[in-house]
């Protein structure tokens, strides 16, 4: 049998170091490994080039060696968070690099929608779990969800993240957030303006992504849902659709 460490890692891009710009972990010194492929294909999704196989050529089969080469190579050795994003990271071999890195002492975080669990989600420091709401129009299985929660085993430190672009979506935040009370909940207003898949320096509208976020604000104060934490994109107020930060 082949072992995970020896199989390959299809991997979209690695860049960084980098602030986290959502959610938990936001502002924090971050290397990202964006891995290729992924099983939604979500309406606003901002991450294209990781998603549909038009860019496959773009994709690499690395080593989980590769990898973890070209994540010390960026952070000069020195230990930091590493997150694991896509594409749909859960469907990539990443037992081998979470247990390779935390030998040496760094952390990894693994952002995923929850629709395919892995056993080595238990050996991760945070799991960022991000059902996706009606605007996205893909559907959720909640039963596979709560499979990612179970394989967790309650071991890393486990949020909510969801988008939210409408008030479809807020109703669908305020569902999942009560069928997991013990979560926290990020919500994170939606950009509209996503690039194109071909595109890293695509305009964004700062001032509607500024408007949905005020919007957002006002609904959870309004609805006293005072355990919900609203967050913009910190990275597309700093940089726009630029891709690699
Ligand atoms: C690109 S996804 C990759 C990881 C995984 N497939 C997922 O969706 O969780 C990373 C995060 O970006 C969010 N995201 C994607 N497109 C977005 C957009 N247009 N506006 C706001 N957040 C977006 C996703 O919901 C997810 O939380
Ligand atoms: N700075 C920065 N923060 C991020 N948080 C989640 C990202 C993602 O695309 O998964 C992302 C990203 O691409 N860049
Ligand atoms: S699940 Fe994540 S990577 Fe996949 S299409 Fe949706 S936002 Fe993009
Ligand atoms: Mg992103």
């Amino acid at each position: 049998m082949t072992s995970e460490r020896s199989v390959e890692i299809r991997v979209s891009e690695i860049f960084g170091p980098t602030i986290q710009g959502e959610g938990v972990l936001i502002g924090l010194p971050t290397v990202f490994v964006r891995t290729g492929g992924c099983d939604y294909r979500c309406s606003w999704c901002d991450s294209m080039h990781a998603v549909d196989s038009r860019y496959r050529d773009e994709w690499q089969a690395m080593s989980t060696e590769d990898v973890w080469r070209e994540v010390t190579r960026l952070s000069d050795g020195k230990p930091l968070m590493v997150s694991l994003s896509g594409g749909n990271p859960a469907i990539q071999p990443l037992g081998g690099l979470i247990d390779r890195g935390h030998r040496h002492g760094y952390r990894f975080a693994l952002e995923t929608q929850g629709s395919v669990a892995r056993d080595w989600f238990a050996d991760l420091d945070v799991l960022v779990l991000s059902p996706k709401p009606p605007s996205s129009s893909m559907e959720t299985d909640w039963q596979a969800f709560d499979v990612c929660l179970r394989m967790s085993g309650g071991r890393p430190q486990t949020v909510l993240k969801i988008v939210v672009f409408d008030e479809a979506d807020y109703a669908y935040a305020k569902a999942a957030a009560a069928r997991y009370p013990q979560l926290p909940v990020y919500l994170q207003p939606g950009n509209h303006t996503p690039p194109p898949a071909d595109d890293d320096n695509a305009a964004i509208d700062i001032d509607g992504i500024m408007e949905r976020t005020l919007w957002l604000v006002a609904k959870v104060t309004e609805d006293r849902w005072f355990e919900a934490r609203v967050l913009p994109q910190l990275h597309v107020l700093l940089w726009g659709n630029k891709r690699g930060v």
